[in-house]
């Protein structure tokens, strides 16, 4: 990696910003561990704090080598930033969750496991391990951070998957880290559980945390603030979801990656193409909301009669 002297907070002469960032890369180059030829290649862009990613792309496209490598476990070329820091002195900060999680768990039971991630952050803070109704509290805030509701005593192996993702993201935030990287570690989840970690992940970038969600499935996508695409060895500008599922022109990003869009958005599309509306709905309280108007608009404009039975066949 380059070795800029740099400072957090400050612009740099290239006109690098880092304030606000969690991520930034320039000219990043990765190859996973003992691969001579990158995956990826002069890759440049940042992620701004606070925000729930959705990354995306084909099989084999370089999603987990571009997870990897910012937590050390493929080698890149080029420069990486974490919050503002040069990545050797901050990369502490990023946690990555494996898949199954139980496979990374080095506690017996929900308390140990927690307690080591606390140990583990006092040990590289310097700051002095927690006395016991200190470590209890912490132990709790966690649990309540992420919606984990079993006896502390319980052991990590008795957990069901859902109750194994949230421990993994508790000890993840225990430990002291605010970005983390999810690559496909809710892909043996239900439904419900799935709905759960996204709630919790928005939760967690409402409150300052970065995460970095590498996901084929489109619901968490919908849910994530922004989308990277990772495809050819390039890693895409993040764009809002609105411009993933509803593209530019003729141009969708969902559908050129031959995913299949949520079935709200697929109803919004028809809704779009029979009214004319600027309709692109994310979640079901803005369809409720942008349906009212759009077919209101066209019945206005007199859409609705050149397209009754399209509009009668939405209503
Ligand atoms: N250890 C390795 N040795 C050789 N090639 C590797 C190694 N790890 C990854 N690759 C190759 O690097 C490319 C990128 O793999 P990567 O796992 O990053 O893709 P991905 O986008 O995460 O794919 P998927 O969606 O299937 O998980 C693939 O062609 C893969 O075969």
């Amino acid at each position: 990696m380059a070795n800029a002297p740099h400072r957090g907070g400050d612009k740099r002469e290239d006109g690098l910003a880092l304030d606000g960032t969690a991520l930034v890369w320039r000219h990043l180059s990765v190859a996973p561990a003992g691969v001579p030829q990158p995956v990826l290649t002069d890759a440049s862009g940042e992620i701004p704090r606070g925000q729930m990613v959705a990354v995306v792309g084909p099989n084999g496209a370089g999603k987990t080598t571009f997870l990897r490598a910012l937590v050390g476990l493929a080698s890149f070329r080029g420069e990486l930033w974490v919050h503002g820091e040069p990545w050797h002195r901050a990369r502490w900060r990023i946690q990555m969750g494996f898949q199954p999680p139980a496979a990374t768990f080095v506690g017996q039971t929900v308390e140990e496991e927690m307690a080591i991630a606390v140990a583990t952050r006092a040990a590289r803070t310097g700051e002095p391990p927690p006395d016991r109704p200190k470590l209890d509290g912490e132990l709790r805030r966690w649990m309540q951070t992420v919606g984990l509701h079993v006896p502390v005593n319980r052991p990590v192996d008795a957990l069901s998957g859902g109750e194994m993702a949230k421990l993994a993201v508790a000890g993840a935030l225990a430990s002291g880290a605010d970005i983390l990287l999810l690559d496909e570690t809710q892909a043996e989840l239900d439904p419900g559980a799935r709905a759960d970690m996204r709630a919790v992940f928005q939760g967690l970038a409402r409150s300052g945390r970065t995460i970095l969600l590498v996901t084929h499935d489109m619901d968490d996508v919908l849910a994530a603030d922004a989308v990277m695409v990772i495809r050819e060895g390039t890693i895409g500008k993040p764009m809002p979801p609105r411009d993933f599922f509803y593209g530019w022109g003729e141009r969708v990003p969902c559908d050129d990656l031959g995913f299949q869009a949520p079935y709200l958005v697929q109803v919004a599309r028809d809704i779009r193409a029979a009214t004319g509306a600027d309709f692109a709905p994310l979640s079901e309280r803005e369809f409720v909301e942008g349906w009212r108007d759009a077919v209101a608009g066209a019945i206005r404009r007199g859409g609705a009669r050149r397209n009754s039975s399209a509009v009668e066949h939405l209503v």
